[in-house]
């Protein structure tokens, strides 16, 4: 096993569209999703070990280690695998919790894309992915790197191509718990199916959004503000909402207009996540080391 330390990207992601259709009889809800990439995110940079400790530094603040799903997206996988091994994992977070920007689904999906490399344990993106689903609905989309639109609870992924677009993301002074917004008695829940050639023709929405405005007016009063200077709104659960421009320059010189209580970014959306950009090339930097040594 190597054990050099190597430095791997956890992209945010955002919900261009979200419309939930349904609810199972487990309680777990039935969309139909946008997904596109950041080229924004956390990032993981990842020293295997050869006993069976794993460490996470800084430690994530209100997470337990074994609570982490970094952690826990490393544990699975060495179970799976049937091996001992360790790692120590550094983590760089930019990308706000609570956030509807896929932070935690992205660094389990690094994770395991990462260490399943290291490691050398040798499970297919279809096999990532389903170990990722246990550990969240949204980490499938991240295992497997591509744009896609997500039916089911988000794990039915069809590839999709939206318009890279630039987009000014704000992350208003409140974090949203997925499952409180799932559990709001007055969510929307029954727009009808329909197909993506449609959707991809009508004006993109969030179900999830007039809740999440009546609720927490942070929200509200942030996407007022964006709304004033282009198309906006809520990425996933929220808490975060984007605008989208067509320049960076556009989205640039509206990030700088924000009012004091407004903090933001600015991103481009991509179709490949940048992780698989990065698996290219350690694969291809270790394939030149082992030629190099024959
Ligand atoms: C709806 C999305 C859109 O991207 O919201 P965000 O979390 O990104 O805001 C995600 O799919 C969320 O995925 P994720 O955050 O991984 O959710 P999970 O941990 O699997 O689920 C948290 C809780 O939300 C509820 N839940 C989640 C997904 C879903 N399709 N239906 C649900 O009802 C369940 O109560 C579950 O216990
Ligand atoms: N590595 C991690 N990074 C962020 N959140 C994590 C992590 N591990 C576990 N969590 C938990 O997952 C929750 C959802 O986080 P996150 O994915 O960032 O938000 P969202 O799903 O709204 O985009 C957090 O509130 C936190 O309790």
């Amino acid at each position: 096993m190597n054990t050099q330390t190597t430095s791997w990207p956890a992209p945010a992601k955002l919900n261009l569209f979200l419309y939930i259709t349904g609810q199972r009889p487990n309680g777990y809800h039935e969309l139909q999703t946008l997904f596109q990439f950041l080229d924004y995110g956390d990032t993981l940079s990842i020293t295997p070990r050869k006993d069976d400790i794993i460490t996470l530094t800084p430690a994530v603040e209100g997470v337990a280690l074994e609570e982490n799903l970094i952690y826990r997206a490393a544990d699975a996988l060495r179970k799976k695998a049937g091996i001992t091994a360790g790692a120590d994992i550094g983590i760089q977070k930019v990308l706000p919790m609570g956030g509807g920007l896929g932070g935690g689904s992205s660094n389990a999906a690094t994770t395991l894309v990462a260490l399943n490399f290291l490691w050398q344990t040798g499970f297919s993106p279809d096999e990532l992915a389903e170990l990722g689903l246990a550990l969240g609905a949204d980490v499938p989309v991240f295992v497997r790197g591509f744009s896609a639109f997500a039916e089911g609870i988000g794990e039915q992924l069809h590839p999709a191509e939206p318009e890279e677009k630039w987009y000014l993301v704000v992350k208003p002074e409140v974090s949203i718990a997925t499952v409180d917004v799932f559990t709001a008695p007055d969510l929307t829940r029954n727009t009808p199916k329909r197909q993506l050639n449609v959707l991809l023709d009508s004006k993109y929405e969030n179900d999830c959004e007039k809740i999440v405005r009546r609720i927490y007016p942070e929200v509200d009063k942030a996407l007022s503000w964006l709304l004033e200077y282009a198309p906006s709104r809520l990425t996933g659960t929220g808490a975060c909402v984007f605008a989208e421009f067509s320049s960076q320059q556009a989205a640039t010189a509206t990030l700088k207009k924000l009012p004091d209580w407004l903090r933001g970014f600015v991103a481009k959306g991509v179709n490949q996540s940048p992780l698989m950009t990065a698996l290219r090339r350690h694969t291809a930097e270790s394939q030149s080391i082992q030629l190099g040594r024959n």
